[in-house]
């Protein structure tokens, strides 16, 4: 940290540094005067190499040192400096002239190094001619006016432990005596070079030019420090692994720390501290879009600016290990943690996380990868005497370990930012290893698996509400169900981000046949299209799964809207690996016992969820309604009425006037029946809605156990749909016959269903009284009455719709928001 600053003189009012992509060519070069033209009549410009040119004369340098050919890069070099400036001052020949002789000395050194004339200050010369080229482009850009300053004339530096050190006050006299020679005008500085104490030249590190600017912003005192790169400030994490990143307008030069140690690129971590001295201003700006604000990244952030989130950035680093001490003999011995620590710090091993139970049972830090090895090296020697006599037991290594860290001044007194990171993280199913939290409360880092980074970072970054929670959605079955389903998909997404913070990314879809899966998103509207014709691959349920549960999206969810019992003895497995399941398919929730049973299980292992309200009334609250009784204590004694919206709708219409078969076909043209109808007319689809209750009540019921009546002849419960179909009129005899029956007597026909808290069930046609309530339903209605302790002599009723696409879907729809509104939403944002 630079020592006070004297008395204040601003010798400039603002800084402004480009970096190499800003000077990628002289059209770039030629665009930055309106940037740095903002009123200030002392400007200090800061410029790094032109892009690519600093790697490249590494490179010379090293081919130079092993006596290599060098020449046609230097060739190469030289003609694109000497090109960018014909193009920025065709007629400038002082800057032709200029480069030709910083080219001429950059070849001497090289022919230097390859004579095995090595050395630090050679070397440092040639990686930082660079700048000096680009100093004087930039200066002819700018035009009259500009005075060029060779840092080299100014900055002393030196070598330490945590990087290069400035030596303030010889840099401070130096700058004294080039402006007692310079009159006072604005400046075109290089960025990267300096002295060492010895008046040698040396460098300030990789992308030491930002550091440069930061030392001469406080050297000249400056008001202001503008660092130009070309995105659009610093965002709230890496945008390559989370797209919905977000440019943070403000932060404090502490979170900017953080961030920057933490591998957030756009800022060198040195970079603070000589502006935070002086408490000078910096800004991060695009030089491709000078109207974007940017971030300012200030002493304080702004008043009120944790209410948006205590969390202002998420940062992973990838390719660590966590070393781990175990000991029995370590408990309550002082000293263990110093040697630890010693033996590191004497194998140049750096320490990113250290984490320790209160039992003092073990010792845990995480660090470099590639330094693991040589650090359980020295852990181990250090430690050969306690191992020898048992007081310590191991040194345990776990590679392939990233460390997401959350950071943010508004985290300090703020309760539950860790509870909502953790519990943001459980849910994307990513396992923590290691905690550490500093006591200044800014940064809390954990560590965790590798392959599960990106994933626990689109979490995080989705609970501390800095993007939308992201889900990753499958569709099975896109028949009557499923297409509508995608229509209302299709209008209702665009809104639902911005409105409940929820993204919902279709990203596979798939038919009986075919699949189709897309990395990112297939829009609700073309989803059918990619299935037709012969479009996408053939259906692999579990490929489609594991495409589904992809490592990088937080969430997974599939939604079943098939008839199918292969889809559902997928579920319980599905659910395992944390992948929620939304379904209007009865398979799974009536299907084998020791299947369903299953299911439940892994539910309760991996917090997956399972939805399926909409197997039981279509889109009306059955489920909901039984279960909010149960959980609340009531106690069921029976449920009845009408289950069937297809039976409904054809004993509500069958008057005589036309064939019941002519209405089967019109039920199903309607969407109301079964894939097959027979299953709607064998009573079947009622016996699975009466089992799907039963369990939701607590009653091992099986279909087996349902004593169901069916209206399908035996001759056709065997054949084909199509040609169950072709002879649907067989039923139209028997159906008459009954009718006349019932309405001789002043009945009407009505399909019922009934279970008892005994565990009796039955389904079938009943002849109703006029005054009974299922004579006054209308169309597809359901009626379902619940009787318990609570509703004994008047049951609690629901009725609606109970078939139909539209309800159906949107049945599937709210169940699927449920789980995914649940994601985001366990305490709301932050106010
Ligand atoms: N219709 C309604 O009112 C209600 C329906 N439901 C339930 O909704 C579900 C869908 O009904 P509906 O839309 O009418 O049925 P459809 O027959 O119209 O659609 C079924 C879809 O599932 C696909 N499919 C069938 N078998 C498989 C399989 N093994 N693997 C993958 N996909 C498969 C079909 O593909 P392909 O086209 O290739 O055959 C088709 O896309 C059913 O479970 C039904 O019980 C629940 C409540 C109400
Ligand atoms: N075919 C079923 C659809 C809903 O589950 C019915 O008619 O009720």
């Amino acid at each position: 940290m630079p020592s006070a600053p004297p008395a204040s003189e601003h010798l400039v009012r603002h800084v402004h540094k480009f970096g190499g992509s800003s000077l990628a060519d002289a059209t770039r070069i030629l665009s930055l005067p309106p940037l740095v033209a903002d009123g200030a009549a002392s400007t200090l410009v800061v410029v790094s190499a032109m892009h690519g040119t600093t790697n490249a004369l590494v490179a010379m340098a090293d081919e130079a040192v092993a006596k290599g050919d060098w020449r046609a890069a230097w060739q190469a070099l030289r003609a694109r400096h000497l090109d960018a400036a014909a193009a920025i001052a065709a007629d400038n020949a002082a800057l032709h002239d200029a480069l030709v002789a910083d080219f001429d000395a950059l070849r001497e050194d090289l022919e230097a190094l390859t004579a095995g004339d090595a050395g630090d200050a050679r070397i440092a010369r040639v990686h930082g001619l660079g700048e000096i080229a680009s100093s004087r482009l930039v200066q002819a850009a700018l035009g009259d006016g500009w005075a060029r300053l060779d840092a080299r004339d100014v900055l002393v530096v030196h070598p330490g432990e945590m990087g290069v050190g400035v030596e303030w006050e010889a840099s401070r006299t130096k700058l004294a005596a080039w402006r007692a020679t310079h009159p006072p005008q604005r400046i075109v500085a290089t960025g990267f070079i300096a002295r060492g104490r010895d008046g040698n030249d040396t460098t300030l590190g990789r992308n030491g030019s930002d550091y440069s600017a930061a030392i001469l912003a406080h050297l000249f005192d400056a008001d202001e420090l503008t660092i130009w790169t070309d995105v659009d400030g610093v965002l709230s994490a890496d945008p390559r692994l989370v797209p919905d990143a977000t440019v943070l307008p403000t932060m404090s030069y502490a979170e900017a720390w953080e961030l920057a140690y933490f591998g957030a690129k756009v800022l060198h971590p040195q970079t603070m501290a000589p502006v935070q001295a002086r408490g000078i201003p910096l800004r991060i700006r695009n030089t491709l879009d000078p109207s974007v604000p940017g971030t300012w990244i200030l002493p304080e952030n702004p008043e009120g600016d944790a209410e948006l989130s205590p969390v202002k950035g998420l940062t992973i680093v990838r390719d660590m290990a966590v070393l781990e001490l175990v000991g029995n003999g370590m408990v309550g011995v002082p000293g263990t943690a110093e040697k630890l620590f010693a033996a590191l710090h004497g194998a140049g091993v750096s320490v990113t996380m250290i984490s320790q139970g209160s039992s003092e049972h073990s010792i845990c830090c995480v660090v470099r990868a590639s330094q693991v090895e040589p650090a359980r090296a020295a852990v181990e020697q250090a430690f050969a005497d306690a191992f020898a006599d048992g007081r310590t037991q191991a040194v345990e290594v776990t590679p392939d370990i990233a460390v997401l860290a959350a950071v943010g001044d508004g985290m300090v007194g703020f309760p539950g930012v860790a509870a909502r990171l953790f519990g943001a993280l459980a849910q994307a199913r990513v396992n923590i290893r290691a905690i550490a939290q500093g006591a200044s409360e800014r940064n809390i880092s954990v560590a965790i698996a590798e392959t599960d980074a990106t994933r626990a970072l689109r979490a995080a970054h989705s609970a501390f509400w800095l993007s939308p929670q992201t889900v990753s959605v499958g569709m099975i079955g896109p028949g009557n169900v499923g297409r509508t389903l995608l229509a209302q998909l299709a209008a209702v997404l665009p809104g639902l981000r911005s409105r409940s913070q929820v993204d919902l990314r279709l990203r596979a879809i798939a038919n009986s046949k075919r699949m189709a899966l897309d990395h990112f998103a297939i829009e609700p509207g073309d989803a059918i299209a990619r299935l037709h014709p012969e479009g996408g691959e053939p259906l692999d349920l579990d490929a489609f799964a594991a495409h589904v549960r992809a490592g990088h999206i937080p969430h997974a969810l599939i939604i079943d809207c098939s008839a199918s019992d292969a889809t559902a003895q997928k579920y319980p497995g599905w659910i395992a690996a944390g992948i929620h399941v939304v379904t209007p398919n009865k398979h799974a929730g009536s299907g084998a016992w020791t299947r369903y049973s299953a299911l439940r299980e892994a539910q309760r292992h991996s917090g997956a969820k399972f939805g399926y309200e909409a197997t039981v009334g279509a889109g009306l609250p059955v489920i909901l309604t039984l279960r909010n009784l149960i959980d609340t204590g009531d106690t069921l004694h029976a449920v009845d009425g009408m289950l069937s919206g297809t039976l409904a709708w054809l004993f509500n219409s069958y008057d005589g006037s036309r064939p019941f078969s002519e209405l089967v076909r019109e039920a199903r043209g309607l969407g109301y029946t079964e894939p097959d109808p027979r299953d709607d007319l064998s009573g079947l689809d009622v016996a699975r809605k009466l089992v799907i209750l039963a369990r939701e009540a607590g009653l091992q019921l099986s279909l087996e156990d349902v004593d169901v009546e069916s209206l399908v002849p035996e001759a056709l419960q065997d054949v084909g749909v199509e040609e169950f179909l072709a002879r649907l009129d067989e039923l139209d005899a028997p159906m008459d016959a009954r009718l006349r029956e019932a309405q001789s007597k002043g009945l009407g026909l009505r399909h019922l269903a009934r279970l008892t808290r005994d565990g009796k069930a039955t389904v079938g046609v009943v002849a109703l009284p006029a005054e009974h309530a299922c004579r006054h339903t209308r169309l597809t209605d359901n009626l379902v009455q619940f009787t318990t302790d609570r509703y004994a002599s008047n049951p609690l009723v629901v009725q609606g719709p109970g078939a139909g696409p539209d309800v159906t879907a949107a049945g599937v729809f709210g169940d699927v928001l449920a789980i995914a509104n649940a994601l985001g939403s366990s305490e709301g944002r932050y106010a």
